[in-house]
């Protein structure tokens, strides 16, 4: 694949879509978009509410097949081809705003959901020693290893988000797809939380590719922004080139019943 070119660096993209376009309820939602997410890197996808983030999200973990157009994942072919996808999915964690962590268990037992389908759905022997230390690594990452021992409910809105990441990230995932992962958090511990998730995208080479509501967020913490409007991709640069044009190009055009769209750090 092609070098990805953003501001003046080049990446290597993990993934790349060509001519994706997608239906929904028999409306057309993502019209022919052709983007690329780079190796090392968080692409930030915006965009108004409705314009199909999700659906996009969805296309990438093969919830959602596409009518037209091409995945490619780097090293390993088409979505639609045999097999890939299913590397895919292994490769790849979701990071959710809600993360549906079991509260009567300690922090680190929802690590080790994370890794669930590694073994045996009924198994009821108790996880490797292995096991244990790749959670107990993932929980020491995000900051939250003291903690470890500690009844989920008893944790703090930031420290439960941080052991929802750290269950992502025990599955040694190259792939992280979020879809408004900081939803459910303050705007400063979203941004603290984005700067701890972006340490390890870069540390590790991961692609991060997160829908975001917080414009600011997304500028501070990505690499790339990939605006949606009308279906189509109406930005794709560097966070910093995101400037009131931009935002302007996107949240202010028409939404398809006709009313305007308020861009969500304004309205
Ligand atoms: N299963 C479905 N059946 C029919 N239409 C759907 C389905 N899922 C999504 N849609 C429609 O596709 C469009 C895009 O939805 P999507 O959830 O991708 O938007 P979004 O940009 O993520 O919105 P938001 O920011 O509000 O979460 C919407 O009009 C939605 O109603």
């Amino acid at each position: 694949m092609n070098a990805l070119t953003i501001g003046s660096q080049a990446w290597r993209p993990a993934l790349t879509i060509v001519g994706l376009s997608v239906m929904r309820g028999g409306r057309p939602i993502l019209n022919e978009i052709s983007t690329a997410f780079a190796e090392g890197t968080i692409t930030a996808v915006v965009g108004p509410s409705g314009v199909g983030k999700t659906t996009l999200m969805n296309v990438l973990n093969g919830l959602v097949a596409p009518q037209a157009g091409r995945v490619a994942v780097a090293g390993l072919g088409g979505l639609g081809e045999p097999g890939v996808l299913r590397e895919m999915r292994r490769r790849t964690a979701m990071v959710f705003q809600d993360h549906a962590l079991i509260g009567r268990l300690p922090a680190i037992d929802n690590v080790l959901l994370g890794l669930a389908d590694t073994r045996h759905p009924l198994s009821l022997l108790p996880w490797p020693r292995a096991a244990r230390e790749r959670a107990a690594l993932a929980l020491a990452d995000v900051g939250l290893l003291s903690r470890a021992t500690a009844r989920t409910d008893t944790l703090s809105g930031g420290e439960r988000q941080r052991v929802g990441i750290a269950r992502a990230l025990v599955r040694a995932p190259r792939l992280i797809l979020g879809d408004e992962p900081f939803a459910s958090v303050d705007p400063v511990l979203a941004r603290r939380l984005g700067g701890e998730l972006r340490r390890l995208v870069v540390r590790d080479g991961l692609t991060a590719v997160l829908v975001l509501h917080q414009l600011q967020l997304a500028r501070v913490l990505a690499d790339r922004i990939v605006g949606l409007s009308g279906g189509r991709v109406a930005f794709d640069g560097p966070a910093g080139a995101f400037d009131a044009e931009a935002e302007a190009a996107i949240f202010s055009a028409p939404a398809p019943n006709g009313d305007r769209v308020l861009s969500p750090d304004n309205s």
